[in-house]
């Protein structure tokens, strides 16, 4: 199984430290969203996995190895980088297959990574006239040339459409159901939620969290109850007694952590306690994002 191993990776372009001593693993099986602020470093680190910036200190191996030791890296690590680096009077059968012959990977693998991507249609197409969407899928077309077992995509969804991002974003998941090991990055919250398993925040070039994505969700109220009723101290003794974790709320409400709002409800009405709201809560990504961040976001706004 392949991983990237991130190892006090440091870059500094003159008094600039844009990467400051990260250190992360990406595990394969699974997306990691690699989420931070624009400017936050992941566009270097990611180009660093791929030996296109060199690291000032520190390390990054893909299966033990530093990307320029791969005998054959577009067979171990693939990446979507800039969709926009393809050029738009080739057309994509021919940019891939100029892309395969070059690194010595079999032309069938062309027709393979075009039918997988949903590009057979246009294969004789040139890039140029493609859409934004299609674009990225000949990108990450290009990624999958090797058949490599590391994914890297730096801001797939940036731009894209509805449809476009669902399409990316089955794409990394069945990616990471077949094995593969795939970072992703992106500054939006909401996007990590529906794609990564886990998560590595980054801030100024520094590592902010390393978390499960069940963990964050958890850690920021997902799963708990919000019970309002007026015998309060009564039904919170209650709960406590039937094991849940009961706290003070907002506004004489009580959070409930344990059992879901269906028990919660059979057990007031056991107890003929009445309620007056049950709401199971959902977590603020996005607030728990800019709480994580506030600390290192380079230029906010006046009415931040
Ligand atoms: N070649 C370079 N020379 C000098 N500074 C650079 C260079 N490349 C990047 N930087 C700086 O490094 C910092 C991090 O940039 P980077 O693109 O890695 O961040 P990012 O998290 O990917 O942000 P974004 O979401 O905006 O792309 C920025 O301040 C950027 O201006």
């Amino acid at each position: 199984m392949t991983t990237i191993e991130v190892r006090g990776l440091t870059k500094r372009y003159g008094d600039d430290t844009v990467v400051d001593d990260l250190s992360f693993t990406v595990e394969p099986g699974q997306v990691t969203g690699f989420l931070g602020p624009n400017g936050a470093g992941k566009s270097t680190t990611m180009k660093m996995v791929v030996g296109l910036v060199a690291p000032t200190s520190g390390s990054v191996t893909i299966g033990g190895r530093r990307h320029r030791d791969l005998p054959a890296p577009l067979t171990e690590v693939g990446a979507l980088l800039d969709a926009g680096a393809v050029h738009g009077d080739r057309k994509a059968y021919d940019h891939l297959l100029a892309l395969a012959v070059s690194n010595g990977l079999f032309r069938r693998r062309v027709d393979e990574v075009l039918a997988r991507t949903g590009l057979d249609g246009v294969a004789r197409k040139r890039a140029g006239g493609f859409s934004l969407g299609m674009r990225q899928r000949l990108g990450i077309a290009a990624a999958l040339l090797g058949d490599p077992r590391v994914l890297i995509f730096d801001e797939p969804v940036n731009g894209l459409d509805p449809e476009g991002i669902r399409w990316i974003r089955d794409f990394m998941r069945s990616l990471a159901r077949e094995g593969r090991a795939v970072l992703v990055s992106s500054h939006l919250m909401s996007e990590m939620a529906h794609t990564a398993d886990h998560l590595v925040v980054v801030g100024r070039g520094r590592l902010i969290a390393d978390t499960g994505m069940a963990e964050f969700l958890h850690a920021n109220g997902e799963g708990t109850v919000l019970v309002r009723t007026p015998e309060r101290a009564a039904f919170a003794r209650r709960l406590t007694a039937a094991g849940a974790t009961v706290r003070d709320g907002l506004e004489s409400s009580l959070v409930v952590s344990g059992p879901t709002s269906e028990e919660i409800g059979k057990l007031a009405a056991h107890h003929d306690v009445a309620l007056t709201e049950l709401t199971p809560r959902r977590a603020s990504l996005e607030d728990a994002f800019m709480e994580l961040t506030r600390d290192s976001v380079d230029y906010r706004g006046a009415a931040a």
